[in-house]
């Protein structure tokens, strides 16, 4: 469980403060997939910053499962908009070093080596890049790096993915396989997940709950349980209930815009 308790971070800025986050309060249950939309600079990217302790809070507590976060947490991967792959590195190269990196693979990676990259496969199957595995990051699309981007944030089997953002920079096709991606590995692992996106249709596919940002200095607005049964396939966000909460969505966040 994650629960940001009236958490309020002001930046020192260059110029003067900057209340990023005020006030804000927001459960995130086990396994659950949960998404934090909002406008334009209302704090998401603060509020991953967060939870993965990279930044402390200026009041208000962060927990996960009851522990308070007091500097950068291990049972999280990420990934972003872009996918930064380190292009010298073959894709499956890339896949595995979080676990040169993070204990306690770290300690047993020279003797474990041969049974890493044995989990590096199996996820690059599930994403369906088993072909690809000694290839560039160069010699692959955007689409392709990002579901390598994908495999190397759970390689540590992560308790938690925080997600900023991963498929902006993606056509609309390619967005919604990758979708259909992550709602997999999410059903496979029941990892918990928090996706920071601007898409509000990409919200209401994959994930359980939708929370909803002010304007900055940020704070949860409204919280909304997405109601359609899972397994969900892409042709749910065809239905009218599924378009009818997008709009919904798209109305609340233009009235935060309008009230700030
Ligand atoms: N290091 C910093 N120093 C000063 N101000 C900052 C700093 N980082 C962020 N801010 C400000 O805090 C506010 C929230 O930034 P943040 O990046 O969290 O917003 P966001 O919702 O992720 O934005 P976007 O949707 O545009 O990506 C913005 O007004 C930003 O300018």
């Amino acid at each position: 469980m994650i629960v940001l308790d009236n958490v309020t971070l002001t930046y020192p800025g260059r110029t003067g403060p900057v209340t990023a986050l005020a006030g804000t309060t927001l459960n995130v249950r086990k396994g659950e997939f949960a998404a934090v939309v909002g406008p334009s600079g209302c704090g998401k990217s603060t509020l991953m910053k967060l939870v993965t302790g990279l930044i402390r809070p200026t009041s208000g507590t962060v927990s996960i499962d009851g522990a308070e976060v007091k500097g950068p947490v291990k049972v999280a991967g990420m990934a972003f908009q872009h996918a930064n792959l380190l292009p010298w590195r073959t894709v499956l190269q890339n896949v595995m070093l979080p676990l040169e990196i993070v204990e306690p693979y770290r300690r047993r990676f020279s003797r474990d080596k041969a049974a890493f990259q044995d989990k590096a496969m199996a996820l690059l199957n599930v994403v369906g890049l088993g072909a690809f595995a000694d290839r560039f990051p160069w010699e692959m699309s955007g689409g392709m790096q990002q579901r390598a981007s994908l495999c190397r944030s759970l390689i540590h089997q992560p308790a938690l993915l925080m997600l900023d953002e991963p498929f902006a920079a993606l056509d609309a096709f390619t967005r919604e396989e990758l979708w259909c991606v992550l709602r997999d590995l999410w059903q496979e692992f029941g990892f918990t997940v928090i996706l920071v996106t601007h898409d509000l249709r990409e919200a209401a596919f994959l994930t359980d709950t939708i929370h909803v940002m002010s304007a900055r200095p940020g704070r949860i607005v409204e919280t909304r349980q997405v109601p359609f049964p899972r397994p969900r396939d892409l042709d749910v966000c065809y239905r009218p209930e599924f378009t009818g909460l997008v709009h919904e969505l798209r109305n609340k966040i233009a009235e935060v815009r309008q009230a700030a």
